[in-house]
């Protein structure tokens, strides 16, 4: 359709019409923030003049705390209204840069045909119940997305509402023009994807609200599942859907729900400001958003050093595949299965009959409760109670032995020696002290033995004081030794029965301890400590958040989403991602969907797949696909570009050269967003290095916060997630990438592109080329 057609120009003036109401609310709600505004700021700066302040008479303080209570009412109802209007305003004036995005045309049944325009947020006519534009997650707007013309229903609280829908039509509006039109009899015509998807990349990611595809929908729209497993292609859109769910559901439980109940866990902090536009675009506030090392950092880090997985998996790729390598390798992958899981809980079990460790309490060089004491104790209570109960009963045992201890020290030689050494300050702490006791009876210490046995207490007890944080804190249970003994005591695994132990299990466990007493922590130990741990001292879990959101859930273990279920109890889960791209050595809980989906059980469990690839051109996804194991299923969104091309050089002199000089060309080219893509930080850096001085280049490490438009140097593992218009992969030979577990790696680096992809190698190039089919690329 055209301009020229009758229905555009309808169409045409209809925009304007809305448009001069949009403008009209605009200037309305200006001029009422601008009164709010002042009477708030105004309110703010009289504050105390309005208020009686008279705290002499006990009369009067009742009085004048009354008149502060009201007056801080008004100020925070105007405040409110100020928010209020604040927010009504931000969204007109999002609706004024594009009023709506679709229209389709329903009748009920029995009904009159209505033209329903949907945006991204609800607009009304002024003074009358009708809706100019219609938010495009209310109710009927799922017509939209989900229906054809025909025979359509949609669901609304109050039940189905059948009908017809006769029309569905797509607009690209910028502002108050009409740039584009279309009618569509499939759910979103492919014309609108064309224009969305052959835009530059961005430095953030955008909503793709006007284009929602038909699975996506049900991603977003699925209220019923508590656990939502989502696998997607590489460029599926499982982000952008996981996004708009989340505004959706902030918009249909608006009055429970907020943005600080939902909490987003992305693969590292870049991907973190990578997204944490999207929101904010749709008028919604941002939810949480973390990342899970970041938690662990937070429960653990002050403890151990604590190796992150970027660490890892840096090890795992330029490891020199030596023995401590394989064991290592296989302790990744037993530490995060099912079966260690299943391992630690026997082991929990195990426990409650014999094996606590704990630590001595000890005060100056003198044991006070020695361990042996303190686990007969503990083995005495009744077996029935937890091992976390038992905890507490035993500190409360012990602080009592330690108010006991401290008694008997207050003759001893060293309180005296201490007494001697107090200074005024501390005198008058004491004295302070004593009148309080004293409840304010004596003015002076009565007499010397007073004065003696007050400063003896206090000396005693300021010692002690550390000591009685420890044992509350439950220090004394001895955490470290409670996991280790797991490993360097074989008998142990023995009672336990655990037949499937790796048979490198001894060289793993020597791995494990000697890290451990270092003060380190392996990546793939420290869910397993922390939910010994938290077996032994009590859970923490969080009751507040109501939706955790996981994406790239393939890098998690199923260790680590056990481990997450119970930190968020009372939240539904929704895990997105895709096996293909499980790029750490362990195992990831995509690899069997039994794993997540026993996890709150079948009935509440729901697996969405997405085929269709909508990042790359047809003809990245055509090389990128034959990559992977059942990468036939993918289908490619039909966009055309240019075949990948492999470039095979001499030597690493020619390639870097090669690189600098596309560099330059791609540039030229108008390409923005371009990226390196390295096989590690290692070789990131060294990219970097021999780029940097002849193009702006930078180099993107685990720290990185967030990128910009430009050249950028980055490992594979960090470029999760994230997109560029061209992708040029540093080091496509089969030297670099070989490995079978370099394949999902490569597929990953590779899937990253857009527009363009080119591979460099030096030499031979990787099998996961070669192998496939010749005619998916062009090879100079
Ligand atoms: N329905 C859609 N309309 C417009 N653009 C879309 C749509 N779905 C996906 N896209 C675009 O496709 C690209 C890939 O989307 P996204 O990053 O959400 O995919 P993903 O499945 O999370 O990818 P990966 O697993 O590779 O990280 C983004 O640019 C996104 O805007």
């Amino acid at each position: 359709m055209d301009r020229t057609d009758k229905a555009w120009q309808e169409e045409q003036k209809r925009v304007e019409y809305v448009a001069d109401q949009i403008e009209k609310r605009i200037r309305r709600l200006e001029s009422e923030v601008t009164v709010v505004r002042e009477d708030v700021v105004g309110m703010r700066r009289d504050f105390w003049d309005e208020v009686t302040v008279n705290f002499s008479e006990a009369d009067d303080v009742g009085e004048t705390s009354t008149s502060l209570r009201q007056q801080s009412q008004v100020l925070s109802d105007r405040e409110r209204s100020h928010l209020h209007a604040s927010a009504a305003l931000g969204k007109m004036k999002r609706l004024k840069q594009s009023p709506y995005f679709g229209r389709i045309d329903f009748a009920e049944e029995g009904g009159e045909e209505e033209a329903i325009y949907l945006g991204i947020a609800s607009l009304l006519e002024e003074g009358d119940e009708e809706f100019l534009v219609y938010d495009w997650r209310a109710p009927i707007s799922n017509l939209y997305y989900d229906g054809v013309p025909g025979p359509a229903s949609y669901m609304t609280p109050s039940g189905q509402i059948e009908g017809t829908m006769s029309l569905k039509r797509q607009f690209v509006i910028h502002g108050r023009v009409i740039k584009l039109m279309f009618d569509t009899g499939v759910t979103i015509g492919d014309e609108m994807l064309q224009q969305v998807l052959s835009r530059s990349s961005d430095a953030q990611m955008k909503s793709i609200v006007a284009t929602i595809q038909k699975e996506q929908n049900r991603i977003i729209r699925n209220d019923h599942s508590r656990m939502l497993i989502v696998q997607g292609a590489a460029g599926s859109g499982k982000t952008s859907a996981a996004l708009q769910r989340v505004a959706y559901l902030l918009y249909k439980h608006r009055e429970r729900l907020n943005a600080d109940q939902m909490i987003l866990f992305s693969p590292n902090p870049m991907f973190n400001s990578y997204v944490s536009t999207v929101l904010p675009e749709l008028g919604e506030e941002n939810m949480q958003q973390t990342t899970f090392q970041e938690y662990l950092e937070h429960r653990l880090g002050r403890e151990f050093q604590l190796e992150d997985p970027f660490v890892q998996i840096e090890y795992v790729l330029t490891g020199t595949e030596d023995e401590d390598y394989k064991h290592r390798i296989s302790g990744i992958r037993y530490k995060s299965s099912s079966l260690y899981l299943d391992a630690v809980n026997r082991y929990k079990q195990w426990l409650e009959k014999k094996g606590m460790k704990f630590r001595p309490i000890r005060f100056q060089g003198q044991t006070v409760v020695d361990a042996e004491e303190i686990a007969r104790k503990f083995y005495d209570y009744d077996p029935a109670i937890t091992l976390a109960n038992r905890c507490e009963l035993l500190k409360e045992w012990l602080l009592k032995e330690l108010a006991a201890f401290g008694k008997s020290q207050l003759d001893a030689p060293w309180v005296e020696e201490q007494i001697q050494l107090l200074d005024a300050e501390d005198y008058q702490r004491a004295y302070q002290r004593m009148r309080r006791k004293q409840r304010g009876a004596g003015t002076s210490f009565n007499d010397y033995e007073d004065e003696k046995e007050i400063l003896g207490r206090m000396v005693v007890s300021d010692r002690l004081k550390p000591l009685r944080r420890w044992v509350k804190t439950l220090r004394f249970v001895d955490v470290t030794t409670l996991y280790t003994q797991l490993f360097d005591h074989p008998e142990i695994a023995a009672e336990l029965g655990l037949e499937d132990l790796p048979e490198d299990w001894r060289e793993i466990g020597r791995q494990t301890v000697d890290k451990i007493r270092a003060g380190e922590m392996f990546y793939e130990d420290i869910t397993p400590f922390l939910y010994l741990k938290e077996l032994v001292l009590g859970f923490h879990s969080n009751t507040d958040i109501r939706h955790v959101i996981i994406d790239e859930a393939q890098d998690y273990s199923p260790f680590q989403l056990f481990f997450l279920k119970r930190l968020f109890p009372r939240a539904r889960m929704t895990a997105l991602g895709d096996l293909n791209q499980a790029i750490y050595a362990h195992a990831s809980v995509l690899q069997q969907s039994a794993t997540l989906t026993d996890l709150y059980g079948t009935a509440e469990s729901e697996l969405i797949v997405l085929k269709q690839s909508y990042r790359s051109t047809r003809e990245i996804v055509e090389f990128t696909k034959r990559m992977i194991a059942g990468g036939e299923e993918i289908v490619p969104f039909n966009r055309e570009g240019e075949k990948p091309l492999v470039r095979v050089l001499q030597n690493r002199e020619d390639m870097d050269r090669e690189i600098q000089r596309d560099l330059l060309s791609l540039r030229a080219d108008g390409y923005e967003t371009i990226a390196v893509i390295c096989k590690t930080a290692e070789q990131s850096e060294q990219v970097h290095e021999m780029l940097a001085q002849a193009l702006p280049a930078k180099l993107i490490k685990k720290t990185t916060l967030s990128f910009e438009k430009g050249i950028h140097i980055i490992p594979a593992y960090l470029a999760k997630g994230v997109e560029f218009d061209a992708v040029l992969i540093y080091d496509g030979s089969n030297r670099n990438y070989t490995k079978e577990a370099e394949r999902k790696l490569f597929y990953t680096a590779c899937t990253r592109a857009m527009h363009l992809l080119h591979v460099y190698s030096a030499g031979e190039p990787s099998r996961f080329i070669t192998e496939s089919d010749p005619s998916a690329y062009i090879q100079a």
